[in-house]
Formats: C-alpha cells, sequence, structure tokens
C-alpha cells in the first residue's frame, strides 16, 4: 500500500443502458482500510456500480475521483498507476488474461506490470496462490483449463498480489463450493486488514459480506436507500427490499422472522 491512504469518491453518479435509469444519484466513499459491502436484488445496479466505480463504464452524469482525480480522465502517463492501485474482480473473473498462458507465467506477469507501475510486490507465487486456497501444483496449469471457481480464485489472486490500496470485488466466489469460500473468505479478510486494503464487495450474498465487511450499503432504486452494519441493518431493516431479505433468511446470518 502506499503511504498516503487511498480515497475513491463517488458523487452523484446516473447511469443505464437506454432504458429506465440504472443508477439515478450514488454516493459512496471507499478508503483505505474500509471494508465495505454493497448488497442489492439481482439486477439492482451492483455490477455498473462497480464497472463505473473502477473507471471500465462510464456514468452519464456524476463522477468518480481517486484522490481527487476523476479516474476516467487519468492522463495516459498515470494510467497504469491508477490500475494498480485500485483493481477491479469482475463478475467474469479473469476475462482478458490469455488462456495458454500458465498460471504462473499469469501472476509473474501481474507481478511485472506492478512493479512497472510503482507497487512493490513480494513476488511470491505460492503465497499468491495460498490466499485463494489454491495449491503451488496450480502453477502449470494453462488458464483456459480451469474451472469456473478456479477462475474466479486466480482473477482474486492476480488482484490481490498485485497490492492495490483499494479493491473491488463484483460476487467474487460465486463459483466456490461453501466449505472453500469460508476458508478462501477469512484469508481475503486476513490480507486486506493486513495491507490496509480499501475493499468494497458487491453481491447480494449476505453470507460473505457478514465475513469480508464492516458496513453495508444497500442499493435500491438507483441509490444507497440504507447503510450500516450488516445486522443491524437485518435487525431493523428501513427499505422493503432489506426488509424482504431479512425476512428470507435464517436467524443464524442476521435473518429475522416475517412481520
Ligand atoms: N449491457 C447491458 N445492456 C442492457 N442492459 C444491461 C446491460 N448490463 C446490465 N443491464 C441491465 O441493467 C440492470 C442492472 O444490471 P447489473 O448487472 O448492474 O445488476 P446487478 O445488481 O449486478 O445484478 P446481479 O446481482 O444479477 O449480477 C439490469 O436490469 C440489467 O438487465
Amino acid at each position: 500500500m502506499s503511504a498516503t491512504p487511498a480515497v475513491l469518491q463517488a458523487t452523484d453518479l446516473h447511469a443505464g443502458y437506454g432504458g429506465p435509469p440504472v443508477l439515478a444519484g450514488v454516493n459512496l466513499t471507499l478508503r483505505s482500510g474500509d471494508a465495505i459491502g454493497l448488497l442489492g436484488r439481482s439486477g439492482v445496479g451492483k455490477s455498473t456500480l462497480v464497472e463505473i466505480l473502477g473507471g471500465a463504464m462510464r456514468a452519464h452524469q456524476g463522477h468518480v475521483t481517486l484522490d481527487g482525480v476523476p479516474v476516467g480522465k487519468t492522463p495516459r502517463h498515470r494510467r497504469k498507476e491508477v490500475k494498480a492501485r485500485l483493481r477491479t474482480v469482475h463478475q467474469n473473473g479473469i476475462a482478458g488474461v490469455d488462456s495458454q498462458r500458465t498460471v504462473e507465467q499469469t501472476i509473474l506477469d501481474a507481478f511485472k506490470e506492478a512493479r512497472r507501475a510503482g507497487r512493490t510486490t513480494n513476488n511470491d507465487v505460492e503465497a499468491a496462490l495460498a490466499v485463494v486456497g489454491l495449491p503451488i501444483g496450480f502453477v502449470t496449469r494453462r488458464v483456459g483449463t480451469l474451472s469456473g471457481g478456479e477462475r474466479q480464485r486466480i482473477a482474486i489472486a492476480l488482484a490481490l498480489a498485485t497490492r492495490p490500496d483499494l479493491l473491488l470485488l463484483d460476487e467474487p466466489l460465486t463459483a466456490v463450493d461453501q466449505s472453500m469460500r469460508e476458508e478462501i473468505a477469512d484469508d481475503i479478510r486476513a490480507l486486506v486488514r493486513a495491507d490496509g486494503i480499501g475493499l468494497l464487495v458487491a453481491s447480494h450474498d449476505v453470507w460473505l459480506l457478514d465475513r469480508l465487511t464492516d458496513r453495508v450499503l444497500v442499493l435500491a432504486e438507483g441509490r444507497i436507500v440504507e447503510s450500516g452494519p450488516l445486522r443491524d441493518l437485518l435487525r431493523d431493516p428501513q427499505h422493503p427490499d432489506t426488509q424482504q431479505l431479512a425476512e428470507s433468511l435464517p436467524e443464524a446470518v442476521g435473518g429475522r422472522p416475517p412481520r
């Protein structure tokens, strides 16, 4: 992590795809050391928001800044640095990575790219794999031969290996089975805390958000409609979407009986 904490700020974001607006005035702040969840029902706009925050998609209105500099308008000579500081793990995992490269080559490429962008990396492929519960034997596997869950795990390993200041995860462990998810979520949490990485996790998976985040923002009707520690929100939900979610969950994860 850089000596100075990073601040990602989204102001009054509006976005859509030509139909009804998907985002209609989203404001949020993510700082180094934060662990924030973005919760909302399917199709509410979580991925859209993550793509805009990470600079992969433009908002129709409003803006996103990283330490005061607009993310989408970073000067060419600073783009690599911004990409290394602010990493996004997309819902589709490692799209864009050469499927013929081995896992080891892919991780070493990520280290190299991060170093070129001025980051300090530990260059430890085994440690990078261990965070996502993959054994060292995976280094010789070609990326194209990995299962969906393994691809998701490699995508997270690649993002973490470059030691970003801020990490955006979009539905990160959907293809990983529950027994592994617990271990991986705990490892991610420990690494993110140790490095002071600011984490934003978009998911409709309450269990995962409980494990990974300190605070959750609920997205509904294009806006953040409520926020707070997950269990507090589920205990006393204000928005109908949060109420519905709380009623659909077992009490063990903070759910509550229907009113
Ligand atoms: N490329 C696109 N073209 C048209 N509509 C889109 C496109 N991408 C997303 N949408 C629509 O925008 C809305 C928000 O989609 P988005 O993927 O951001 O939601 P989400 O909350 O991430 O959903 P999920 O939890 O199911 O992944 C949805 O109604 C979706 O159908």
